[in-house]
């Protein structure tokens, strides 16, 4: 299970501390939810908070996984892939030309990334699945942190993950499944069985006690089906 905390959850007074003391509990990577409040209702942050974010992403070795909940991502992949950016994941929803918005991620030197809402079907990443290095299977509307798991994401996973089982990409044999969104230790188990590789997860680590909140997702790893 490859843990990534969603910063929005973190306390932007001490940012850097608080995303620190995910690390040193042993998250795997930094989640950065960037938003418009066009593509979402939301607006949270862009590229200068991430900068903020940039030393402590160096020293701990902590890869940036960027996911990008804005209209016309293209503006602004140069941007984040200069800040640092390693995954970079765009929405299905905001791209009318994925694959050359898929193909702009890759030429940056970023592994890339689609995201589906949670209204949206597979299938339209058929076509260009063979090309990506990461899913991300929304399993709440995005917009908000703290919001509840919608259940049918589980059963989107699974299916997500027998469609891949034999895609190939550039890397890796098959691209990551990521899910975000009332993700917590209590349905990440039958999130990794259903085949789930990357769990964002806001809330659930960083409210109350970091450290507490992720050995709880490692305790979650180590049962048993
Ligand atoms: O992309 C999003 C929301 O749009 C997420 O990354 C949230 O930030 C996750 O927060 P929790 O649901 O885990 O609190
Ligand atoms: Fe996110």
């Amino acid at each position: 299970m490859t843990l990534a905390p969603s910063v929005l959850a973190a306390d932007f007074g001490r940012l850097e501390a608080h995303a620190r003391e995910a690390i040193d509990a042993g998250a795997d990577w930094l989640h950065i939810d960037v938003m418009d409040g066009h593509f979402v209702p939301n607006i949270s942050f862009g590229v200068p908070v991430m900068r903020g974010l940039r030393a402590l992403a160096d020293e701990t070795d902590t890869p940036f996984d960027v996911h990008l909940m804005i209209e016309e991502p293209d503006r602004y992949l140069e941007d984040f892939a200069e800040a640092g950016a390693s995954v970079i994941t765009v929405h299905q929803e905001a791209c009318p030309h994925l694959h050359r918005t898929v193909q702009a991620i890759h030429a940056l030197g970023c592994r890339a990334g689609v995201a589906v809402n949670p209204a949206t079907p597979l299938v339209m990443l058929e076509d260009v699945l063979g090309d990506l290095d990461l899913v991300l299977v929304m399993s709440v509307n995005p917009g908000f942190g703290g919001q509840s798991f919608i259940p049918g994401s589980t059963d989107k996973v699974r299916r997500l993950r027998q469609m891949t089982s034999g895609a190939q990409t550039a890397g890796a044999g098959r691209p990551l499944i990521e899910v975000d969104g009332g993700v917590s230790p209590d349905n990440a188990r039958a999130l990794l069985d259903a085949g789930a590789d990357v769990f964002v997860a806001g809330s659930a680590v960083f409210r109350g006690d970091v450290a507490e909140n992720v050995a709880a997702f490692r305790r979650a790893e180590m049962r048993t089906a």
